[in-house]
């Protein structure tokens, strides 16, 4: 019954603080990666809010580390409609309550009644939802990439093409959750079109990797602290020695990039 699912990545490097060591991490596949959130939810006794705020927890902790506040206070999230969206509704709240300017752009919104919850949530907080994207994006010091997680597939449907085109071809510092959105979750970025040449500063997977972090080169992340040893078995998957409180862990693939 617990067999293993998962691919390893080949040797990368995890950075603990000043200390470096190597440890294997595994990615998981999109289509494990969403029995695995059933499980949680089915068996688990988890909720899908609980999950949220821990993988939206770990995405503002990601965003600290790598654009810190004297960085510049304005962040973008760009949300999808989907859970990868509202993890990006959970980061905004938080980065709000670190001092950040949060803006969030949310074209297509989601049906799930805890989104609307988030939202309300935001707009307690004062967080605007902007609608002129391109007006935005000229204030904007840190961009966060809520679109699509593990679930996307196929070819761009608008709105996103032209917003995936535009935050491309902008020269602003991308923070990607789960998986640079636009990229197939197996075989990575687009041979063309939007999102081609798609490369974030920085990206946080959460729970596992997905295999198409063998095509990504910027840093990278893990977060969503909420695996189980049961989980980490019946999915053959590592679970990621996050130091201390925190709830990111750096990681490094090789310098090949191979599973
Ligand atoms: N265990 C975990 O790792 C957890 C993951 N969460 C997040 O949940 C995400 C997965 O959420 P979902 O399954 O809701 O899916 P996503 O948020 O990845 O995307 C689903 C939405 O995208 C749309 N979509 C898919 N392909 C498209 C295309 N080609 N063009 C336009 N729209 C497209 C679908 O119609 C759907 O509305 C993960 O990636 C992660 O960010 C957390 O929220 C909860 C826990
Ligand atoms: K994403």
């Amino acid at each position: 019954m617990f067999g293993s699912f998962a691919k390893r990545l080949s040797l990368p490097t995890v950075r603990r603080y000043s200390q470096a060591f190597t440890m294997s991490l595994k990615a998981i596949s999109a289509k494990d990666a969403a029995s695995l959130d059933k499980d949680l939810m089915d068996m688990g006794g988890w909720s899908l809010d609980q999950l949220m705020e821990l993988a939206g927890l770990s995405v503002s902790q990601a965003v600290w580390k790598v654009h810190p506040l004297n960085a510049g206070p304005n962040i973008l999230i760009v949300c999808g409609p989907g859970n990868n969206g509202g993890d990006g509704l959970v980061a905004a709240r938080h980065l709000a309550q670190y001092g950040y300017k949060p803006s969030v752009y949310y074209p297509k919104e989601g049906k799930n009644e805890l989104y609307q919850r988030l939202k309300t949530q935001l707009h307690n907080l004062s967080v605007p939802f902007i609608t002129d994207f391109d007006a935005a994006l000229k204030d904007t010091d840190f961009l966060v990439d809520a679109i699509f997680g593990f679930s996307f597939g196929g070819p761009l449907r608008d709105p996103f093409g032209p917003i995936v085109s535009r935050i491309e071809s902008s020269n602003i510092p991308v923070l990607s959750v789960d998986a640079p959105s636009s990229w197939d979750i197996q075989s990575g970025p687009p041979k063309e079109g939007p999102g081609a040449k798609f490369m974030p500063k920085a990206l946080i997977s959460l729970t596992a990797p997905k295999p198409c972090v063998k095509f990504y080169s910027g840093r990278h992340f893990v977060g969503g602290r909420f695996l189980s040893k049961d989980i980490t078995d019946k999915y053959g998957l590592d679970m990621p020695p996050y130091p201390g409180i925190e709830q990111v862990l750096e990681v490094k693939v090789d310098a090949e990039g191979r599973l």
